[in-house]
């Protein structure tokens, strides 16, 4: 099987690119290194080229026999979704019917998407379920489900099949520290902290104090980079076997509020990690907790690292071991 990885060079696309890879499949990935890197593609074919450019996409489909893409590019900040929404109703919405144009041109009808928690808002009840509400607080979160929605239509008039994959927060890294995240700017609240444990930053700000939860601080799931890559293998198997499309949540289930997240930074680290109380950062829901028995129940989804204490040292160990990313390399 050959897969077209589109934002493979980026934090979580390549950490699939090498799940895939050690499962036996043929990779290819398409990126335009925006904020991916050329160093995280490690052993397949990296064609640099943008979701808008369809002649390119169209020649990347001639080149290769694809028989499904698993789909990351995107914009994914939620605070500059805000800022400047339109960057991401072109780069996500836009760049993602460029790409579907090419592949049911192409007679390419299977996709796995990156999607998001932020496609629920603020959620009904924790934890949210697939079926749940979705009332996106954010452009980011609007141009994803926007998306779902292209892909729901699409089935009804080309016959695409997809899987959305609905991510809460990504973290860690490979255990193997070949690959880790590197962000520049960093905006991402784990990777930061660790920048503050390694000297790079004075301090962490807590963005929010009085959100209606236990300590005040925004509470999120935080799933290990290495299960979501598991999924997305599991999903692509599941395309394959029963050409059924499906939305399913990937999270551990299991909620950490942003001063929980620091102390787990300082027991793993051993630093002190120095934090200021800051104003809200807007577009933020309070509380976000997956529920992901549909995706273990029909992808077969086991994640491995659930631990949030060993999702931060397998960050760590990449951050320490690789202090300006992949400059370096
Ligand atoms: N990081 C998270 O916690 C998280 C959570 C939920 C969903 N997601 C989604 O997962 C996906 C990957 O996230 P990430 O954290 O790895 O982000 P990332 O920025 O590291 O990766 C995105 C990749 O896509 C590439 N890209 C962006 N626009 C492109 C375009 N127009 N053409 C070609 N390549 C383009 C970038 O260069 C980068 O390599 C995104 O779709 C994001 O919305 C991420
Ligand atoms: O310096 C910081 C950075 C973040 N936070 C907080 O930490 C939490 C996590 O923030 P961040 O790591 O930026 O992730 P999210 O904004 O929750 O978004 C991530 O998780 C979403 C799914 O939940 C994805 O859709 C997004 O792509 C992905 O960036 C939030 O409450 C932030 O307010 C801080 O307090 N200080």
């Amino acid at each position: 099987m050959t897969v077209l990885v589109t934002g493979g060079a980026g934090y979580i696309g390549s950490h699939t690119v090498l799940y895939l890879k050690q499962k036996g499949l043929d990779v290819v990935v398409y990126d335009n290194l925006l904020t991916g890197h050329r160093g995280a593609v490690q052993g397949v074919p990296l064609i640099e080229g943008d979701l808008h450019d369809e002649e390119q996409l169209k020649s990347v489909f001639d080149s290769y026999s694809i028989d499904a893409v698993v789909h990351f590019a995107a914009s994914s900040l939620v605070g500059e979704s805000v800022q400047d929404p339109l960057k991401y109703y072109d780069n996500n919405v836009a760049g993602t019917l460029s790409l579907l144009k090419q592949m049911i041109a192409h007679d390419v009808k299977k996709i796995v998407f990156s999607s998001t928690a932020a496609t629920y808002g603020e959620p009904q009840s924790i934890p949210i379920k697939e079926s749940d509400q979705t009332a996106p607080t954010n452009p980011y979160g609007e141009t994803k489900l926007a998306i779902e929605k292209m892909f729901k239509w699409s089935e009804a008039a080309y016959g695409l099949k997809s899987i959305s994959l609905r991510y809460f927060n990504a973290a860690g890294a490979d255990p193997d520290g070949t690959i880790g995240e590197d962000h520049k700017p960093e905006s991402h609240l784990i990777p930061i902290i660790l920048q503050v444990a390694l000297g790079q930053r004075d301090h962490i700000s807590i963005f929010g104090n009085d959100y209606p939860t236990e300590d005040g601080t925004c509470i999120r799931d935080y799933i290990h980079v290495m299960d979501l890559a598991q999924a997305h293998y599991l999903a692509l198997k599941k395309l394959e076997e029963t050409n059924e499309s499906g939305i399913y949540n990937l999270g551990n289930g299991q909620g950490f509020s942003v001063r929980q997240v620091i102390n787990a930074c300082r027991r793993v680290t051993g630093k002190e990690i120095k934090a200021i109380e800051s104003p809200r950062r807007s577009g933020d829901p309070a509380e976000l907790i997956a529920t992901s028995e549909k995706a273990e129940k029909e992808l077969g989804w086991q994640p491995v690292y659930t631990e949030l204490d060993k999702i931060v040292e397998h960050a760590w160990a990449w951050h320490s071991h690789h202090p300006n990313g992949y400059e370096e390399e």
